[in-house]
């Protein structure tokens, strides 16, 4: 079995933004979100452009807050929040890989000096223990060591991205973080880093939080997948369930739009905007998008409850399930 390394229990974020000269207005980025990180295993987190995926991976990357809810990570057998955690110790243990390999390494730097940034600040190590550690992560991302000296206006994105999975793995981490690693780079090495993430989270026994759009991309490489609209959650279960036979009616728009007919009929587009809950209306979040919206949805808004593979938020896929079991 399966156990979690870290468990989101009632997660939440809300951020002030200025709406006019004189007006503010709370968006709810995250709200109440319980999901658990299970070790070993790779957890895609899926939803359009302002789902709140982002907010959750700095959360997890303790760059921000939570306004409610917290994060607990398995300590020697006991689950402890992460806010209790000192950096040295959390980063040791968490480390992220960032979408844009150009801005998220310093071009004043050497390879071997961003590689082991992070180490060289604890102070523990001398020049040529740092070099040797940051040559042995570069085997592992498969950078030859010619490449120990040179500045990253040197390197093709690809071989940039590289850099920062080496800079990840030097802490010898046991969760990435993965927002979006691909989507900034050329269509032909995206493959090749996608099966080097893979290689390495099968080598190494890494944890994944894997943020992507690319839903064909979730198939391939994930073992379970979220699904978040606006801030909250809607579908959680293995990527079988989830993405071949998707239960809540957003998902089933998302999974159409992006892979066609194979699992959905007709490739689609999910009609209406994102709307932010807010945490303001009483029913379903995803109402006014929703093809099979009911009254039920209207005064009340669906909590995660179990169904066959999965959880599910939603009232009409709970109530088929019933009549399943009823009629069987
Ligand atoms: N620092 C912030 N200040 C104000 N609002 C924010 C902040 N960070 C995020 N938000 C808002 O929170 C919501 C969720 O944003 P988030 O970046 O987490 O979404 P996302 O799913 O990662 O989107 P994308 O796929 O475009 O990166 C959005 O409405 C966004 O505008």
């Amino acid at each position: 079995m399966t156990t979690p390394i870290a468990r989101i229990d009632g997660l939440s974020k809300s951020f002030m933004v200025r709406k006019s000269l004189l007006s503010r207005e709370r968006i709810q980025a995250l709200d109440d979100v319980s999901l658990p990180l299970l070790r070993g295993r790779i957890l895609a987190l899926v939803g359009e452009s302002g789902s709140g995926k982002s907010t959750l991976a700095r959360l997890l990357m303790k760059l921000d807050t939570p306004s409610g809810g917290a994060i607990r990570m398995d300590r020697d057998g006991q689950e402890v929040d992460i806010a209790t955690i000192t950096p040295v110790d959390y980063y040791r243990r968490v480390q992220m890989v960032f979408q844009d390999p150009y801005a998220s390494i310093n071009p004043r730097k050497r390879v071997w000096q961003i590689i082991t940034a992070a180490l060289a600040n604890l102070g523990h190590y001398d020049r040529d223990t740092l070099r040797k550690i940051a040559l042995r992560q570069m085997e592992q991302v498969g950078l030859g060591a010619q490449y120990l000296d040179v500045f990253p206006n040197a390197l093709s994105g690809g071989q940039r991205q590289r850099v920062c999975i080496a800079r990840a793995l030097a802490a010898e981490p046991e969760i990435l973080v993965l927002d979006e690693p691909l989507s900034a780079l050329d269509v032909s090495i995206q493959a090749q880093i996608l099966n080097l993430l893979l290689e390495l989270q099968q080598r190494l026994g890494l944890t994944y939080l894997f943020i992507s759009h690319d839903l064909a991309v979730v198939r391939h490489i994930a073992d379970e997948v979220a699904v978040l609209y606006a801030g909250r959650l809607v579908e959680y279960g293995s990527v079988a369930s989830v993405i071949d036979t998707p239960g809540h009616p957003y998902t089933q728009a998302l999974v159409a739009s992006a892979l066609g007919s194979r699992q959905c009929g007709q490739r689609q587009v999910i009609k209406g905007e994102l709307t932010m809950g807010g945490g303001s209306g009483l029913g379903c979040g995803f109402l006014p998008r929703c093809p099979q919206a009911a009254e039920q949805c209207r005064q009340q808004r669906p909590a995660m409850q179990r169904a066959p593979q999965r959880h599910v938020a939603c009232f009409q896929v709970q109530l088929s399930q019933e009549h399943e079991r009823i009629e069987a």
